[in-house]
């Protein structure tokens, strides 16, 4: 598998996510504010994809500075922080990447303090270069554990739908969503995917076919109107979707179009399953209300591969996001777990477990 985005002696290298299915070329990212465009302009892009790079950016900063005190690092760590957190507002994941690796360098400036200050920024760059690391390395076990918990809910032989790109390339690898696919294809389950083809930014068409093609799952792409009519012909066993944003009450934030997906499962009694990592809940925001959605630019929707599509003057509306209330959730697949409803009591029940138990 082909890694979505790797540390190098160089920089961080990112596959160009905005290139494929056509085109598998990367990205040389040098400088955190180069991390920041890659993540703002979706070079790199999917919830876990965007914590680890940000992680990643926090070292690349970090390891980059010229400063040669600690006191004068400091402020140019809380910088990169902003900046990169800066970048897209949804997913919680970028939060949780940059508070990791700044909690670790204070906790590094402080367990430092009376050493000399080369010593000190040599230890402390070693330190988030290795966090960085970790972060990455742990986002593919959580996958492969998110998989394990989840692939007995799956069918073992019928139609499973997704929306947008919840695979290997939106995290360090295997995926949330399709790591649950993945995961029971490998136990011996005959899974055909549907994917939406996810309008505007097509994370369907382009990244979900892509990948799961080059994993010998079959797999086949559907506008987005289209789901509506297979599910009601008896077509679609399961959907199952990543997740941006998890909030304390199990509603659940999502590439635009979850919502409309999940409301026509419910009608149609087909279970809708959320696979997200542990660092993808916000127990700090009460309900999908509060989740901040990001609004992207008219372009995405006005124009298609350069060409214009609508005329000038329209109106036009791209939120990249929506929340789907909890009672849509049939249940949320997470590293610790199954999650089921009420969410409220199953997430904070499971908030100091560490160990996947079985679903
Ligand atoms: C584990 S991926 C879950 C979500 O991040 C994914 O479904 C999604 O909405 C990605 O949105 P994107 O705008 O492509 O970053």
């Amino acid at each position: 598998m082909i890694p979505t985005l790797e540390w190098t002696d160089e920089g961080v290298r990112f596959l160009d996510q905005t290139k494929l299915p056509l085109e598998t070329t990367y990205v040389l990212a040098t400088t955190y504010d180069e991390v920041a465009t890659v993540i703002r302009d979706m070079i790199v892009r999917g919830a876990p994809a965007i914590g680890v790079s940000a992680a990643m950016g926090m070292a690349l900063g970090i390891d980059r500075s010229t400063a040669t005190t600690v006191e004068a690092l400091t402020p140019e760590v809380e910088q990169m922080a902003a900046v990169l957190a800066g970048t897209r507002p949804t997913a919680v994941n970028l939060f949780w990447g940059i508070a990791r690796l700044k909690d670790l360098y204070y906790k590094l400036a402080t367990e430092t303090v009376g050493r000399p200050e080369a010593d000190r920024l040599r230890t402390i760059k070693a330190g988030v270069i290795a966090e960085a690391k970790q972060v990455y390395t742990e986002d593919i076990d959580t996958c492969k554990t998110m998989g394990r918990v989840g692939q007995d809910l799956l069918p073992r032989e019928g139609t499973v739908l997704t929306h947008c790109n919840a695979g290997a390339l939106c995290a360090a690898g295997y995926g949330t969503a399709l790591g649950v696919i993945r995961a029971a294809v490998e136990a011996g389950a005959d899974i055909h995917v549907l994917a939406d083809e996810t309008r505007p930014y097509l994370q369907g068409a382009r990244l979900t076919a892509w990948e799961l093609l080059q994993d010998n799952i079959p797999t086949t792409v559907l506008c987005d109107n289209m789901s509506g009519a297979l599910m009601r012909q008896g077509r679609i066993q399961a959907v199952i979707v990543g997740a941006d944003r998890i909030a304390a009450n199990g509603d659940v934030a999502n590439k635009i179009g979850t919502y409309t997906v999940a409301v026509l499962a419910k009608e149609h009694g087909i279970p809708f399953f959320v696979a997200a990592p542990w660092s993808t809940i916000d127990v700090n925001t009460a309900t999908g209300d509060g989740i901040p959605i990001e609004q992207r630019s008219a372009r995405e929707v006005t124009h298609s591969n350069g060409k214009q599509m609508t005329p000038d003057g329209v109106g036009i509306e791209n939120p990249a996001f929506d929340v789907t209330p909890s009672k849509y959730v049939t249940a949320i697949i997470t590293e610790r777990g199954v999650l089921r409803a009420p969410y409220n009591e199953s997430i904070a029940a499971m908030t100091n477990t560490q160990t996947a138990v079985s679903a």
